[in-house]
């Protein structure tokens, strides 16, 4: 896909500076600055059990099941313990992500965006030299299907990473395969309807790097967005707080929990399960100590499917919410247009009388 988001700086080299106020360029406007809900009595993103899901035992797998439901419906968003991923390859990934921003500036260079593609070091969703910038780097990374593998990246990507990247994505590939037909399973439909879409799916990969700011309140790590995709998989590579998600109006922190994957539907999966299941805001803050690190493998549509919901979520009481729209259409749609929260998906939407 070609993506025409500008070159920006690399804001790691900026970070290195002696800075005592940002540059203009990442000074969001006063009503975009991020406030944090200050409720300690919040809610708290659930925690969905994989092996209580898988278990044999139906009583527990039913109660299991309908807390995935419940996630689905009402957040969006939720975290995976026991999910089967080995903790080996879980920090061998960690560390050959961080090491990514450890390379040389040469060696980043060699694996630099290029005009019209966004793949290697830089960022999305920039289209004018007057738009906000983020408080943060991203390496981002076609994987799946193989042929979309841009070898002008993988040729130059240090060895270790590109192994173990090879055996993780496979392993969440299988993994978001898994909690989506889990899923199919908790909305009572024929798996078919949804898991047929993500028949050669995509996958893609985003290591987000958030420098330290010396003006966090000034800037944002991520503005509010909703994903593109199917099932996003995020690892927090450095246990630092810094996501979060907008939930009923208030923002909530995701606080990294050891050992966990937080996952969250997107856009796609929202349309499919015909409004069900939904697509949540988040976004990133920075602080002032310390770097964080995080990587999102994003899974989605066969990029030939047509996203529509399912038939069998729609009926008498509720309509089709959504048009149908190609896979690959809805994808390149959501990279020619600066992030805004779920303002993309809206126009996915189908209008109601009178609207
Ligand atoms: O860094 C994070 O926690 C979130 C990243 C994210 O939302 C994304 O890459 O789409
Ligand atoms: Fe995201």
């Amino acid at each position: 896909m070609e993506v025409t988001s500008i070159l920006v700086p690399f804001v790691q080299v900026l970070a290195n500076e002696p800075l005592t106020k940002v540059p203009d360029r990442y000074v969001l406007p006063a009503q975009e600055i991020a406030v944090l809900s200050n409720n300690t009595s919040l809610p708290q993103v659930p925690v969905i059990d994989l092996a209580k899901l898988l278990s044999q035992d139906l009583n527990l797998k039913g109660h299991e099941l309908e807390k995935l439901h419940c996630a689905g419906k009402e957040w969006g968003f939720f975290q995976v313990i026991n999910h089967g991923v080995s903790t080996t390859l879980i920090e061998s990934m960690k560390r050959s992500s961080k090491s990514l921003f450890e390379l040389s500036m040469e060696e980043k260079k060699k694996l630099w965006q290029i005009e019209g593609d966004m793949e290697g070091f830089g960022q999305a969703f920039i289209f004018s030299e007057e738009q906000k910038l983020e408080w943060g780097d991203a390496f981002f990374l076609n994987t799946l299907p193989p042929h979309t593998r841009k070898p002008h990246i993988y040729d130059h990507m240090p060895q270790t990473f590109r192994e173990n990247l090879e055996i993780y994505c496979a392993e969440l590939e299988k993994l978001a395969n898994k909690i989506i037909e889990l899923m199919t399973n908790a909305l009572a439909i024929n798996p078919k309807e949804i898991t047929d879409l993500f028949n050669i799916g995509t996958q893609n990969v985003r290591v987000n790097y958030y420098p330290p700011c010396p003006q966090p309140e000034k800037v944002i790590g991520i503005k509010s967005h909703s994903d593109v995709g199917g099932l996003t998989i995020l690892l927090e590579i450095n246990d630092m707080e810094g996501l979060q998600i907008r939930k009923d109006g208030q923002w909530i922190s995701v606080p990294p929990l050891p050992n966990a994957f937080i996952m969250n539907v997107g856009d796609t999966f929202e349309i499919v399960t015909n409004g069900i299941y939904q697509s949540i805001e988040h976004r990133v803050v920075v602080n002032s100590n310390k770097e964080r690190i995080s990587l999102a493998t994003f899974y989605g549509p066969n990029m030939q499917a047509t996203l529509a919901p399912a038939p069998s979520l729609v009926n008498i009481e509720k309509a089709a919410q959504f048009r149908r729209i190609r896979a690959e259409d809805h994808n390149n749609g959501y990279f020619l247009r600066e992030l805004r929260g779920k303002a993309y998906l809206d126009e996915m939407k189908i209008a109601k009388d009178g609207e």
